[in-house]
């Protein structure tokens, strides 16, 4: 697929080693206070391997300053690495859709009606251009004459060829994808540089990454910690003093290093960009991280039917008559009501009648008022100029009609709605004047597995509810086929937004997917808005996030990925954190043991001396940060399940994890060293 890539190549390693000393410039670097303190004190024990006695004193000599001040650097670049490693992934996957933005010509439409050639990179909102086949379409926008079948693969990866249409949900084109068959007009909805592939580019680029109020809030905790550490690392001169132990500021440097949480400061944006990453992999973009985030948070999910959990390309399937009206009659109502309905549902209605031998005069409908289909009114049709008024729409919505107009409904009209909304059909009446003529039977089909993986949301608490402007029969039948928990029938998008507003209020993080322009604002007040690659402009641009495999399910892997992102941050500050203090233990009663014996009951490492066990705390410290890349690039384990159980297993692992692993790694250094007699 397009925007996936293979994985990390020698180039991306090679260009985030480079990237790694790049990210030393102190300017950069002060965004992550914990490696800020990390890189200030490796320049005082550079400025104390030029000059030891800078401080007035030193015990301890050249090369432990120059050993320090090395294993400090190394360890500044080993957390500029993995930021790099993580960023360097987005930028080889920014390239590849580099490659497919190439420059275009345009045949975009002059005052006269005429086409002129001009630069795809020339065209605003609102020009209308004009695509054949085999040609690449200039910009993003939508077709307002025309249908075309269009092979998106340069965008979605997905090479089979997908049906585009004018008036629909389907009325959307993307900039850099191409026309296979047949021809479209389309009207031009951005400006230059602000296209759906520059957007994306710059997503997986990083290139407009923000801390998510998480990280923001992770990286305040951090360096309030450092703080601390500092205080404590104050405190221990007047002590080593009154001890009459010397303490060099390197060591005391050193320390600081060792207790300060530089594991977790080291990954924390590496692991916030690898997760953004493992979404576009799925072929999900994310426009925040803090969308992936509120994503591992879900609570309820709401889903748009038609389009969304079906494939949406209602077609017209067959015509039923009412009382005593033939079925010609009712065919040929329908046929009118629809003539100058441009949605596909009102084009499959004229091409049914067409199948089914009618034949009509375009003309007769010439000057007639064309009331178009809007999700308030739920009816469409045309007022001829001789005051004729022809409707179809949702049945309950021309029975008011009629009524209010003195007619009376016939006896079997609910009948007929009723076996279609059983089967799962959208039925539509029609009606001239105050009499009905029948229900036109629209199909739609369920999109396959869709009842699997609602039942694996339902497992890890999440409520899926399917809110949808059909009746109420019809979306029960389509809740029990696709197995969502509850369903919202004859629902306005309002209703849409009342529904998600409500879920809020009771302190829940909702999610929604749709696709069509009425569930545009439903889709902003989201927690997360998915929209489908396959929707509307509207629906894309209000959404945080896009699905370009169109796919309603994907959420679910969005919000693994979301609760993935969340426990790996939680699982790796916590093994920091008491890997601080596992070292702690380690560093403390080898320093003072010679003039406090009784600390020897504490000193469970034997470390040779105090020199080694700090080198070799320091050196520990510094090689855990690469050692950990690989679990904040893929993520911690992840499993559905209850959260409280993973909380407690996590903080088993990764706590305990935090305590044991420093002491054995620390004394198998510490043996190394020794025996190698470096210190
Ligand atoms: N072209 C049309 N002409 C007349 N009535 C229509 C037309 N298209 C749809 N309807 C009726 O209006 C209702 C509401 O349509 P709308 O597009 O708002 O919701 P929907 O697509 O059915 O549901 P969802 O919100 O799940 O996509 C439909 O269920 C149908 O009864
Ligand atoms: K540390
Ligand atoms: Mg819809």
């Amino acid at each position: 697929m397009a925007i996936q890539n293979k994985g990390i190549s020698k180039d991306i390693i090679f260009q985030a080693v480079i990237d790694s000393f790049k990210k030393l410039n102190p300017l950069v670097l002060i965004k992550n206070p914990v490696m800020f303190v990390v890189e200030v004190g490796t320049l005082i024990t550079l400025i104390l391997s030029i000059k030891p006695d800078i401080f007035g004193f030193s015990t301890v000599g050249r090369g432990y300053n120059v050993a320090v001040f090395f294993i400090l650097l190394i360890t500044v670049l080993f957390a500029n690495f993995a930021e790099a490693l993580a960023e360097g992934r987005g930028k080889a996957q920014a390239d590849t859709l580099r490659k497919t933005k190439s420059e275009t010509m345009a045949k975009v439409r002059q005052k006269d009606g005429s086409y002129k050639e001009a630069p795809s990179t020339s065209l605003r909102k609102g020009d209308i251009v004009r695509v054949d086949t085999g040609e690449i379409i200039p910009s993003d926008g939508e077709i307002i004459e025309g249908l075309a079948s269009i092979d998106e693969s340069a965008i979605t990866g997905e090479s089979a060829p997908v049906i585009k249409e004018a008036g629909g949900d389907f009325s959307s084109v993307t900039g850099g994808t191409r026309v296979v068959s047949d021809y479209i007009i389309v009207k031009i909805l951005t400006d230059p540089g602000e296209s759906f592939l520059d957007r994306m580019i710059s997503l997986v680029e990083g290139a407009s990454r923000q801390k998510t109020p998480n990280e923001i809030a992770l990286t305040t905790l951090l360096a309030v910690l450092t703080l601390i550490f500092l205080f404590v690392i104050m405190t221990l001169v007047p002590i080593a003093d009154y001890l009459k132990v010397n303490l060099d500021v390197a060591t005391l440097i050193a320390l600081l290093v060792c207790l300060i949480p530089t594991t977790i400061g080291g990954l924390l944006s590496a692991i916030g960009i690898a997760g953004m990453n493992r979404v576009t992999q799925f072929n999900v973009l994310a426009m925040s991280g803090k969308a992936v985030e509120a994503a591992g948070d879900i609570d309820t999910m709401i889903l748009d039917k038609t389009g969304t959990i079906t494939f949406g390309n209602r077609m017209a399937s067959e015509f039923l008559p009412v009382s005593n009206v033939s079925e010609q009659e009712v065919t040929l109502s329908s046929l009118k009501a629809s003539v100058k309905d441009e949605t596909p549902e009102g084009r499959s209605v004229v091409e049914l009648a067409r199948k089914l031998g009618v034949n009509w005069d375009e003309k007769e409908y010439d000057g007639a008022e064309i009331i178009e289909f809007t999700a308030e009114t739920r009816m469409s049709g045309l007022t001829l100029n001789d005051g004729t008024e022809i409707r179809k729409g949702a049945v309950d919505a021309i029975k008011k009609y009629v009524t209010v107009k003195g007619g009376t409904i016939p006896a079997d009209l609910d009948e007929k709605a009723t076996v279609i909304a059983k089967a799962g059909g959208t039925p539509l009446a029609v009606a001239i004047n105050n009499k009905v003529y029948g229900v036109i039977y629209l199909k739609d089909t369920v999109k396959p597995g869709l009842k699997e993986r609602f039942a694996e949301l339902r497992a890890m608490g999440i409520k899926t509810i399917m809110c949808t402007g059909d009746n109420p029969l019809t979306a029960a039948t389509i809740a029990k086929e696709a197995g969502v928990d509850e369903f919202i029938a004859e629902a306005k998008p309002e209703d849409k937004i009342a529904a998600i507003k409500g879920e809020q209020q009771e302190g829940k993080l909702v999610a929604m997917t749709g696709d069509g322009t009425n569930d545009a604002p439903a889709l902003a007040q989201a927690d997360v808005g998915l929209a489908m690659n396959s929707g509307t402009m509207a629906a894309k641009e209000a959404a945080n996030m896009i699905d370009l495999d169109s796919d309603p399910t994907k959420l679910l892997s969005v919000i693994a990925i979301g609760k993935q992102l969340l426990i790996t941050r939680g699982a790796l500050t916590t093994f920091s954190i008491s890997n601080d203090i596992a070292k702690y233990f380690a560093i403390i009663p080898a320093l003072f043991i010679a003039v406090i014996p009784q600390l020897q009951s504490l000193n469970v490492m034997g470390l040779a001396s105090p020199k080694s066990a700090i080198l070799s705390a320091l050196i520990f410290n510094a090689i855990i940060i690469p050692l950990l890349i690989p679990i904040a690039m893929k993520g911690a384990k992840y499993k559905a399940m209850d959260a409280n159980k993973l909380l407690s297993r996590n903080l088993l692992i990764y706590g305990l994890g935090g305590v044991v692993v420093p002491f054995i790694g620390i004394k198998i250094i510490d043996m190394i060293v020794s025996a190698l007699h470096l210190v």
